[in-house]
């Protein structure tokens, strides 16, 4: 929670996104209070309960219609102008239209009048609303460093969708309840027509904040940043990207299915809070709670689910909305509604959440903008559409069918949890990265903070432990005396390190570390060369000796290219850590053991009066935060990881360790050499495999 504080507190520092921010809140505020005021305002001209009911579902398929027609354009569009003047522009005009229905009404005193210009405004308005969204979304990564791109996106979500809706239906309730407060401003004080009124100011005030005090939206030179190609090339661009991508396609269907549920639960919550012995209180309770769930699942979805890989987040959280749905299908009483619907927020939030990342990273830069458009404005067909066949069937069912406890809301509840499961499973298949290791086993252990099942040796009989820290810290002396302990135990051992485990490695090694390479690689080239020595390195040697049930002992693993690459190159964690754990096929090590000392103390002694490599060239800052960066990697796990401060002697150093291996490692499942049982063990152990040799040189030195 510290951290996410700290992230939270570090992107709402900077100015423009900021502002932005707040912009965001209003306009959501403003569509959901637009949303369902507009609906209560189109009801509020009839009284027949049937026509009501077709005003409520009539505004929602208006406000759906030019989704599904412009939508996907629309993205494409949005790409094409400056985005502080299509922002600020469509917000003028979300102003304009949504506070010309109730005066139309006002002006007119005419029904038949006011509900024809209220379709019209509805049409125009999702119009407008379209060409906003893509705008804003591909304006949100211009103003933030791209490691504060998760914490930014865990604020705007959390504000739209689980800030914003239970205050609008906060405002809502206020202005129906105080109604006779407002009695007195005669027909502008008709609680919908107020609301609707109140709705366009957020967008007035909007459009002002966006044009006049964030000019940073407008800041990116058109002429270079597109690819000279028509609009309809755009188009099939990327719905050439969609139907070629598997993985997206998996995010798309399973963030669709958990709109879906949450769908059918808002349409037929009037019926249901009415088989739960309540009314029109009871549904917005429950609607009310969704959100909350879903606010919270954003929140703080990623603090609960620890070390989880993103992807089985992603199909898990969707599977905990479907369980949702059985919890309020099978409902008793009006509380357990409310924590089935609690638990549907929660999911779909955290299958938002997570979809939303894996997006980002798995989804090439320049069709992004596309597929995010092409997502939110499904994700709104999908929830509109489901609450629009919902609502009228559920309400048409009851009054024809009625078998007691087994209402027809429950039964089309029990269908949206089916759909919503089956599609979680649809998506579970396609992304999972870590088969053969059980769903449910691998939630609970990342929930429980219990050490995390490591992809690569779950199936393998050995053991890896990586040792990683800062120069001259000790590893390699620490890797030989630890490798002996092993040995001395009669177990096989593979010694190697990174970069250099391998001969390809060697070279890579050579090409990086070189002082007097005048052609140096420049950073990303440098962590691509780091990732593809360890990509070979796993695949050639640490995966075949584990599958051989060996102990590797490697000297430096993934967690040196984040701490150097991530954060002292300022590349970014997390997509350093992707790049690697793309390449690895997410091989962990069981156990990582950090050699912790001040870097001036470790530079000297790495140097040992000379001048170092070209990474040991860099600067003490450089160096500090590589160390703040391994110990913060531990903080996060500490079940896999061993800090060690280096303020002993190396044989106190190795005797230390040794106790912490011994007691937290399950040594007794190793294989050892005198065992009959392994006869081909010692031979494979020594084979030489693709340069990888136990005569590893004890320092760089020695290269
Ligand atoms: N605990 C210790 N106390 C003092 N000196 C040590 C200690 N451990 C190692 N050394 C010395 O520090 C120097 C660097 O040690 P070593 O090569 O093991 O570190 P390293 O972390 O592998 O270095 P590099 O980051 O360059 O790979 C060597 O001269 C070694 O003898
Ligand atoms: C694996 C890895 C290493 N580095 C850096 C760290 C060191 O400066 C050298 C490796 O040499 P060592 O002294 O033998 O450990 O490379 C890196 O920047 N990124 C990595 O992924």
């Amino acid at each position: 929670m510290a951290n996410l504080a700290a992230d939270l507190s570090t992107v709402l520092r900077i100015g423009p996104f900021r502002r932005l921010w707040a912009v965001l809140g209003l306009a959501s505020f403003g569509d959901w209070l637009g949303l369902f005021a507009t609906a209560g305002f189109a009801q509020s001209l009839f009284d027949d309960p049937a026509a009501k009911g077709l005003a409520f579902a009539g505004v929602i398929v208006l406000r759906l219609a030019p989704s599904m027609v412009f939508g996907f354009l629309a993205g494409v569009l949005a790409d094409r102008f400056d985005r502080r003047i299509t922002m600020s522009t469509c917000d003028l005009l979300r102003f304009l239209l949504i506070a010309s229905t109730p005066t139309v009404y006002v002006i007119t005193h005419n029904v038949a009048f006011t509900v024809i210009w209220l379709a019209v405004a509805q049409v125009l308005i999702e119009m407008v609303v379209l060409a906003w969204m893509p705008a804003k979304e591909a304006s949100i990564p211009n103003l933030l460093p791209h490691s504060k791109l998760e914490a930014a996106n865990q604020l705007t979500l959390a504000t739209t969708y689980g800030i914003a809706p239970p205050l609008a239906f906060g405002m809502l309730a206020v202005l129906e309840r105080g109604e006779h407060l407002w009695s007195g401003l005669g027909i502008y004080g008709e609680p919908m027509v107020l609301a609707l009124y109140i709705d366009a100011l957020m967008f007035l005030i909007a459009a002002v904040t966006v044009y006049f005090f964030i000019p940073e939206i407008s800041g990116r030179d058109l002429k270079h940043e597109r690819k000279q190609q028509n609009m309809w090339q755009d188009f099939t661009d990327g719905i050439r990207y969609l139907r070629g991508h598997e993985l997206v396609r998996g995010l798309i269907i399973g963030i669709l299915g958990a709109f879906s549920g949450a769908g059918i639960l808002v349409g037929v919550g009037q019926t249901f809070a009415i088989d739960l012995g309540g009314a029109r209180a009871a549904f917005n309770t429950l609607a009310a709670i969704l959100f909350i769930g879903l606010g919270c699942g954003i929140v703080f979805g990623p603090k609960l689910i620890g070390s989880l890989s993103r992807p089985r987040w992603f199909a898990a959280s969707i599977m905990l909305a479907s369980a949702g749905l059985v919890i309020d299908a099978v409902a008793p009483l009006l509380f357990v509604g409310l924590a089935g619907s609690f638990v549907i927020g929660a999911g779909a939030g955290m299958a938002f959440l997570a979809g939303i990342t894996l997006l980002q990273r798995e989804v090439d830069d320049d069709v992004r903008g596309r597929m995010f458009s092409f997502i939110a404005i499904s994700a709104r067909v999908v929830l509109m559409g489901a609450m629009v066949v919902a609502a009228p069937l559920a309400g048409w069912a009851t009054t024809w069918i009625s078998y007691g406890y087994l209402t027809p809301s429950r039964v089309l509840l029990f269908v949206a949890a089916l759909l919503v499961g089956g599609l979680g499973l649809f998506a579970f298949r396609r992304m999972d990265d870590k088969p053969g290791i059980g769903l449910v086993r691998d939630i609970w252990r990342s929930v429980t903070r219990k050490e995390e099942a490591p992809t690569g040796t779950v199936n393998a009989p050995g053991m890896f432990i990586a040792f990683e820290g800062g120069e001259g810290t000790g590893k390699t002396t620490q890797v030989l005396k630890l490798t002996a302990w092993f040995k001395a135990r009669g177990h096989t051992v593979v010694q190697t390190r990174e970069p250099g485990g391998t001969q390809l490695g060697s070279r890579i090694r050579a090409l990086i570390l070189d002082a007097k390479n005048s052609d140096a690689p420049s950073p990303r080239a440098e962590a691509l060369l780091y990732a593809a020595d360890r990509a070979h390195h796993a695949a050639s040697v640490v995966r075949p000796a584990l599958a051989d049930g060996n102990v590797v002992i490697s000297d430096r693993y993934i967690d040196s290219s984040i701490a150097y690459q991530g954060a002292g190159r300022g590349l970014g964690g997390e997509e350093i850590a992707h790049l690697s754990q793309w390449g690895t096929e997410n091989l962990v090590p069981d156990l990582t053991i950090v050699l912790d000392l001040d870097p001036a103390v470790g530079l000297a002694r790495a140097k040992g009066g000379g001048e170092g490599d070209r990474i040991e060239q860099e600067t003490l800052d450089f160096h500090r935060k590589v160390r703040e960066t391994f110990l913060s990697l531990a903080k996060k796990r500490p079940g896999r990881y061993l800090v060690v401060p280096v303020n002993a002697d190396p044989d106190t150093v190795g005797d230390h360790i040794r106790d912490e291996v011994a007691k937290r490692l399950n040594l007794e499942q190793l294989n050892k050499r005198d065992q009959t049982a392994w006869p081909d063990l010692d031979e494979t152990a020594s084979r030489p495999r693709d340069g990888r040799t136990e005569a590893m040189p004890a320092s760089p030195s020695g290269e």
